[in-house]
C-alpha cells in the first residue's frame, strides 16, 4: 500500500513557498551571468541521453528542496512497491508492473505469490515465432499468399503506442517485410480508407483491446471481419487472418478467433502502459522482434535506473520535479513536448494520453478533493512545424508553457545539412526562450536597420522578448529502439512520481467512463426518428436536429 500524505503539508512544501517568493523575479539571464558551471550543476546523462535542465528558473537551493519533497513524499519507498508487484493501483485493486513485460534481467516478480515472469516470457516467446512465421512469408493466408499488410484495430492505450513507436522505429523496417496500418476512430471513415488499401487474402487484423469490449473496437472489428468474410466466404479462413491482443479469453473466442492467435496480458497492465506487452504485436511484425526487445532492454534500463539511482542524478525524477515546481508555484497550466525528429511526430499524441489520462485527477488517495493543482496539459508537435505555428504564444503570449525539447545528434537520415539546419532551431529556441531580448536590445536592432528614433519608439515594444521561459533539452546520440524504451520509460516514471507526490492514484482512469455511459444510454435513441426529450435541453435540441438534418 502506497502511504498518503498531504501534498500542501509536506514541510518541503512551505518551504519551496517561500523560496518561490525569493525566486519568482529572478531573471534566468542573471542566474546564467553568476554562475559559469550552471550547465554542468543542472544537467544529466543517462548512457546515450543528456538532460539539460538549466534553462528553468530554479538554483540550486531549488532542487535541494523539490528533492526533499520528493523524500518526505516517500517516492523511494514508492518506485520499491511499484517494481515489486504491490498493489498499489487501489481503486481497481492491481498491481502496476509494466516494468515487468520489459524485465530483461528476469528477476522474480510476485503477485499474489507467484512470480509474473514465466507469463511474461511465454507470451513474448509466442510474440516471437509468431512474428518470425509472419515476417518470413511462412505463414499464409486462406488463398495461400504471405502477409503483406498488419491492420492494428485498437483505440487509447492499444493504439497509441503502437503508432508511436513504429512511426519512431520507421528506419528498423527498411527491409519492408510488412506495412502497418491503426484503425481506431470509430468514425466509419477510418476503417474504410484503410480497407481501400489493403487485400483481404493478404491482410493480418489484430484485434488489440485489454478489455475486449470497447466499442470503437469491436465495431471496426466487426466490420472488419465482414469485410474480410464477404471475400473469403469461409469462417475457417478468420484463423489465418485475426489475432486478438487482449486479457479477456472468453470474449476472444466468442469473436471466433482462433485461441492460438491470442496474446494475452494482464490485468496489472495499465492501457496506456501496454507497448511493452502484447498490444506492442504490430510493432515486433514491422521492425522485427530483435529490434522490439531491444526497445524492452531500453525500458529497462531506464527501470533500472529509476528504481537504483539517488534522487539528484535520477533523470525521470528530475524531469517530475521541475514540472511541479511550475505546476504548482508558477501555475503554469500546460506542458509542451517538442521533439525534432520528424519520426517522433506522435511522441506528444502519445504522452497526452500517458500524462492525462494517469494525472488528472482531483481527488487524493485518501479520497479527499485536492485543493492543489495535479497533472498538467500535455500537448506538443515536433519541431520545427511548431516554430511556425505556435511558438509565438510561447515566447510573447501572457502565459508560461514548461517546455521539453528533444532531439538526436545523428539524424536516421542525414541529408545535405538538413540535420545542422534542424538542430540550429534546437538550440536556439531554448535560448531565445531563456534570455529573451529587451526593449534597448530592440532598439538597438531597430537603429541598425535604419530606422528613425519615433518607428524605434513606436515598434521597441512589439520585438522585445521578455524570456525566462523554461525549458528542458533532452539531446541523444540517436533514436535507437534502445534510446527510445529509455525515452519512453522516462517519461512514464516522471508521470509515476508526480503522481506519487501529489498524492493521487495515476492507474486507474474512472474519469472516462460517464461519457460511454451516456453514449450507450443515447445510441438507441438514434435508432428512429422519435423526438427526444429525455435529456437536457441543449442535448435533446442538437439529437432532434441531426434527426431533422437526416430527413432531408
Ligand atoms: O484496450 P481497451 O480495453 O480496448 O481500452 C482502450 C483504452 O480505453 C481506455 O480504457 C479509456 O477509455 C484507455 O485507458 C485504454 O487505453
Amino acid at each position: 500500500m502506497l502511504a498518503n500524505h498531504r501534498f500542501t503539508t509536506l514541510p518541503a512544501f512551505s518551504e519551496l513557498q517561500a523560496h518561490f517568493d525569493t525566486l519568482k523575479e529572478r531573471h534566468m539571464r542573471d542566474l546564467f551571468a553568476e554562475d559559469p558551471e550552471r550547465f554542468t550543476t543542472f544537467s544529466r546523462r543517462f548512457e546515450d541521453i543528456l538532460l539539460d535542465f538549466s534553462k528553468n528558473r530554479i538554483t540550486a537551493e531549488t532542487l535541494q528542496l523539490l528533492l526533499q519533497l520528493a523524500e518526505q513524499a516517500e517516492l523511494k519507498s514508492a518506485i520499491g512497491k511499484m517494481m515489486s508487484g504491490d498493489k498499489i493501483n487501489r481503486t481497481e485493486d492491481r498491481a502496476v508492473l509494466h516494468v515487468a513485460l520489459r524485465n530483461r534481467s528476469n528477476t522474480p516478480i510476485l503477485v499474489d505469490g507467484k512470480d509474473v515472469m514465466p507469463d511474461v516470457n511465454d507470451v513474448l516467446a509466442h510474440m516471437k515465432s509468431f512474428t518470425e512465421q509472419i515476417r518470413s512469408g511462412e505463414w499464409k493466408g486462406y488463398t495461400g499468399k504471405a502477409i503483406t499488410d498488419v491492420v492494428n484495430i485498437g483505440i487509447g492505450g492499444s493504439d497509441l503506442g503502437p503508432v508511436m513507436v513504429t512511426e519512431a522505429l520507421k528506419p528498423y523496417a527498411d527491409d519492408k517485410k510488412l506495412r502497418v496500418h491503426f484503425v481506431s476512430n470509430v468514425d466509419g471513415v477510418h476503417i474504410y480508407e484503410t480497407l481501400q488499401t489493403v487485400q483481404p487474402e493478404t491482410t493480418l487484423f489484430l484485434i488489440a483491446s485489454k478489455t475486449f469490449t470497447t466499442q470503437e473496437t469491436m465495431t471496426n472489428a466487426q466490420t472488419a471481419r465482414q469485410w474480410f468474410l464477404d471475400a473469403a466466404k469461409d469462417e475457417a479462413a478468420i484463423a489465418k487472418h485475426f489475432a486478438a491482443l487482449s486479457t479477456n479469453q472468453k470474449d476472444v473466442a466468442k469473436f471466433g478467433i482462433d485461441p492460438a492467435n491470442m496474446f494475452g496480458f494482464w490485468d496489472w497492465v495499465g492501457g496506456r502502459y501496454s507497448l511493452w506487452s502484447a498490444i506492442g504485436l504490430s510493432i515486433a511484425l514491422y521492425v522485427g522482434f530483435d529490434t522490439f526487445e531491444e526497445l524492452l532492454a531500453g525500458a529497462h534500463a531506464m527501470d533500472q535506473h529509476f528504481q537504483n539511482t539517488d534522487l539528484d542524478q535520477n533523470l525521470p525524477v528530475i524531469l517530475a520535479l521541475v514540472g511541479i515546481w511550475y505546476n504548482n508555484f508558477f501555475g503554469a497550466q500546460t506542458e509542451a513536448i517538442l521533439p525534432y525528429d520528424q519520426y517522433m511526430h506522435r511522441f506528444a499524441a502519445y504522452f497526452q494520453q500517458g500524462d492525462m489520462e494517469s494525472n488528472g485527477k482531483s481527488v487524493d488517495r485518501d479520497g479527499n478533493p485536492v485543493d492543489y493543482q495535479t497533472g498538467p496539459i500535455i500537448w506538443g508537435e515536433p519541431g520545427t512545424n511548431g516554430q511556425h505555428a505556435f511558438y509565438q504564444l510561447i515566447h510573447q503570449g501572457t502565459k508560461l508553457i514548461p517546455c521539453d525539447f528533444l532531439a538526436p545528434a545523428i539524424s536516421q537520415r542525414p541529408i545535405g545539412e538538413h540535420h545542422k539546419i534542424l538542430m540550429a532551431n534546437f538550440f536556439a529556441q531554448p535560448e531565445a526562450l531563456m534570455n529573451g531580448k529587451t526593449e534597448d536590445e530592440a532598439g538597438e536592432e531597430l537603429r541598425k536597420a535604419g530606422k528613425n528614433e519615433d518607428e524605434i519608439k513606436a515598434l521597441a515594444p512589439f520585438k522585445a522578448f521578455s524570456g525566462n521561459r523554461p525549458t528542458n533539452s533532452i539531446l541523444f546520440k540517436k533514436l535507437t529502439p534502445r534510446t527510445l524504451g529509455s525515452l519512453i520509460a522516462l517519461y512514464e516514471h516522471k508521470i509515476f512520481t508526480q503522481g506519487i507526490i501529489w498524492d493521487i492514484f495515476s492507474f486507474d482512469q474512472w474519469g472516462v467512463e460517464l461519457g460511454k455511459q451516456l453514449a450507450s444510454r443515447i445510441l438507441p435513441e438514434l435508432h428512429d426518428n422519435t423526438a427526444v426529450s429525455t435529456h437536457d435541453s441543449s442535448t435533446n435540441g442538437l439529437m432532434n436536429a441531426f434527426k431533422d438534418m437526416r430527413k432531408e
